[in-house]
């Protein structure tokens, strides 16, 4: 979730696309339900996208071909051409290129929950929570930079792991909380900043 919500503020455009999808699909007058995912393709592909670019357990042992060489018969090249957009959060792919691509250890390019008999027992609860919770989310906040602004490269949302893992572990947030602005309910408080604004 952390990831895929840094991947988006530095990312305009996938972020817009993701909540006009939400707004095609669901609308403003109710909230987004797991029943709903299944329609929302360009949330499946930001989580898919996310996963192959922060797998979330690399516990099948994170691998780098740095020379070309020979596995099991396959020729594998240490070139970055033949997949030059490697590190870009481009969703899109997995609508196009790589749309019959999915997580589930069928396919060995992509498999952050692992594959065969020791995969990952909650393969389906993760994906169907996440798409959830970050569908809802987004469809009841905005979410912005914290210079407010659209990111560029060099201003880019700086995800720290040291210090989320250390205050996931302590319980500790670094900002005191302000709740006192937070709407009662979020479609309400997205509904009403927009009406001043429409
Ligand atoms: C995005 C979230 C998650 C990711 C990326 C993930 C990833 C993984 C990976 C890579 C493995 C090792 C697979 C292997 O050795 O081949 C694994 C194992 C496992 N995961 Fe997950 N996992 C996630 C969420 C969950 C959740 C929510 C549950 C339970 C509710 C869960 C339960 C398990 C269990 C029980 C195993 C051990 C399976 C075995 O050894 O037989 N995981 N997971």
């Amino acid at each position: 979730m952390t990831w895929a919500l840094s991947l988006l503020l530095n990312n305009q455009h996938a972020l817009k696309k993701l909540k006009d999808e939400l707004d095609e699909h669901v609308g403003r007058e109710r909230l987004v339900t797991e029943s709903d995912i299944g329609k929302l393709v360009y949330l499946q592909a930001v989580v898919k996208e996310t996963l192959r670019l922060y797998a979330a357990g690399p516990l099948s042992g994170p691998r780098e071909f740095i020379n070309d060489c020979t596995l099991g018969g396959y020729h594998i090249k240490a070139d970055p051409r033949v997949r030059s957009d490697a590190f870009e959060f481009q969703p899109e792919r997995f609508l196009t290129t790589y749309k019959d691509v999915d997580v589930k250890g069928q396919h060995f390019e992509l498999r952050p929950f692992g594959g065969g008999r020791r995969s990952c027992r909650g393969t389906s609860f993760a994906l169907q929570m996440t798409h959830y919770a970050l569908a809802t989310f987004l469809q009841a906040f905005e979410v912005t930079a914290p210079n407010n602004t659209q990111c560029f490269k060099d201003e880019d949302v700086i995800v720290d792991e040291k210090k989320i893992m250390k205050n996931t572990l302590t319980g500790v947030r670094e900002e005191a909380n302000d709740f006192s602005s937070v709407p009662n309910t979020p479609l309400e408080g997205r509904h009403s900043s927009e009406a001043n604004n429409p």
